[in-house]
């Protein structure tokens, strides 16, 4: 099933239908929802929902699957199939480019220099890992000898959220597959378009039937809840809101699901007095607004040593002024729609509230002149509030920040640190021994010190407190999506 895009970026009604067992098909209640495009307000296609049912049959054909051809493959064939996915990822970058650019109102710029990229790396990067993974072996001096087995623990539910859509599902799919488990992936309800076509190229690459499927469909009592409450699913894989993270814990509690969360964030920006100032506020507009503030990793709350703050209040606000907003094919565009009415409605709220309680706009706050339709917003830039305010405390996950001064090191680590969130964080700083002190006294997964998102997919990926359980990347990955049997024998 191709998604038929067509020279300017508009695709024909793309419909999605369920990959189950290796075959399309609509879900059997009929029920369907419509696929709107955020940049544009119309609609781009009609998605099958599915529900208990569908789930049903999904779990069963994964079940099947882990004892089928794909259990007798070499881990040579294994990796050879998830290189091909890769490949295929990249054959069809530009068609998956416009489609993710097309549900999420990203950027094309974005999705083709990012997501579909980084989707396909995914797959190349834990096809080479596959090779190095090892267990574990010790010596009981001259009494016994102890090894670790490793095997696929059996059938994955992978719940993904809506603003990396494919980098995110590819980010679990790639290493769910290394491991040799199978999967039921439950697409975000608003982006099922590139997860559909993931489902095609891994047919097309030899994935065999029953070893990937996608059933679409919301959470809460429809495909995302049905697959949390299976008693016949090993463990979830979810990333989303931390609110969603504690009801998918308590569902999946029943039959005592592995677990691996990658949750909400509220991530600190601090920027010392001695930091290169101009690279500083480069990065801090990406960690600020790309991806229209969508992304889980913004450093959405901006602390400025207080010598520099005039200074980069001055900067950053004209750097600001300079993006673009607009139609997320344009190639000069920088900033597109967020992803929804209902989160441009959740996003405007935060603004006001933060108005309410003090806070002065220096910048945005504002649908766009001229710009009517879509859900576009200015890139927006709040002061005058503190600790206590919403606008600091929740996530917003919009192109919305707050700069606040700070005059000692211990107060701008005691405000960092003031959220019940722990996932990434971003230190601006020339002083290495500060650095290394601040970083490793901030309660966050991640801090980039004069950088941010450069990522090794080698390292522990994810959050603390409530900003996850669990980590992804590497060995870490393989330790979720693998269970080990330690064989001790009496020498
Ligand atoms: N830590 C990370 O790596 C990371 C990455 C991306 C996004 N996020 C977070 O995700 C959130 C934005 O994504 P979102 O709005 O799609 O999150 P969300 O929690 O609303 O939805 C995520 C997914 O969960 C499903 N879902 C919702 N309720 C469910 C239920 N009761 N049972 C089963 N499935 C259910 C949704 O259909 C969707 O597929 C933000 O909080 C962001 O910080 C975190
Ligand atoms: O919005 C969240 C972005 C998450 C990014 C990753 O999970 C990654 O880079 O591996």
């Amino acid at each position: 099933m191709k998604a038929e895009v067509v020279a300017d970026g508009k695709v024909k009604a793309f419909d999605c239908r369920h990959f189950i067992n290796g075959q399309f098909l609509p879900s059997k209640s009929g029920k369907t929802f419509k696929n709107i495009n955020p940049a544009t307000e119309e609609v781009i296609g009609i998605v099958c929902e599915g529900g208990k049912e569908e789930i049903d049959l999904a779990v069963a054909a994964a079940r099947r699957a882990l004892n089928g051809p794909w259990k007798r493959m070499s881990t040579d064939q294994r990796i050879a199939v998830l290189r091909r996915i890769g490949d295929l990822i990249l054959e069809r970058k530009d068609e998956l480019a416009r489609l993710e650019s097309l549900d999420t109102g990203k950027p094309y710029s974005l999705s083709s220099a990012l997501d579909i990229p980084r989707a396909a790396y995914n797959f190349h990067f834990f096809a080479d890992y596959l090779r190095s993974v090892g267990t574990e072996a010790y010596q009981m001096d001259e009494v016994a000898i102890n090894y670790s087995v490793r095997r696929p623990v059996g059938v994955i539910g992978l719940i993904n959220p809506w603003n990396l859509p494919l980098l995110l599902l590819t980010w679990k799919l790639a290493p769910c597959l290394a491991a040799g488990n199978t999967a039921v992936i439950k697409p975000a309800e608003l982006t099922p378009l590139t997860a559909t076509v993931l489902a095609e190229i891994c047919k097309e690459a030899g994935v065999p039937d029953g070893v990937v499927n996608v059933v679409h469909g919301f959470g809460p009592d429809s495909a995302g809840s049905a697959l949390t409450e299976h008693p016949d699913v090993d463990a979830i894989t979810f990333t989303g809101e931390t609110t969603t993270g504690k009801v998918i814990m308590a569902a999946a509690a029943k039959s005592l699901k592995k677990l691996s969360y990658e949750l909400g964030g509220k991530n600190p920006n601090i920027i010392f007095a001695d930091a290169n100032l101009d690279e500083a506020i480069e990065t801090t507009l990406k960690s600020s607004f790309m991806n229209q503030g969508e992304v889980c990793l913004c450093g959405s709350r901006i602390y400025v040593e207080r010598p520099i703050y005039e200074q980069f209040l001055q900067k950053f606000v004209a750097k600001t002024k300079e993006l673009v907003v607009g139609d997320p094919f344009d190639p000069k565009t920088n900033v597109g729609a967020l992803i929804s009415e209902e989160h441009y409605e959740r996003v405007m709220s935060y603004i006001e509230s933060a108005k309410e309680e003090g806070g002065q706009i220096l910048t945005g706050g504002k649908r766009p002149d001229g710009l009517n339709q879509g859900y576009y917003l200015e890139p927006t830039i709040i002061v005058g509030v503190n600790r206590n305010c919403r606008i600091v405390r929740e996530e917003v996950f919009g192109p919305v920040v707050t700069v606040m001064p700070f005059d000692e090191e211990e107060e701008v680590i005691a405000q960092a640190n003031d959220t019940h969130y722990g996932l990434s964080a971003t230190v601006w700083t020339n002083d290495l021994r500060r650095a290394h002190r601040v970083a490793a006294r901030i309660e966050a997964g991640i801090v980039w010190v004069n950088t941010w998102f450069l990522r090794d997919l080698r390292t522990p990926f994810g959050g603390m407190k409530q900003s996850g359980i669990g980590r992804e990347g590497g060995m870490h990955s393989f330790e979720f999506y693998s269970e080990l049997t330690n064989i001790c024998i009496k020498l």
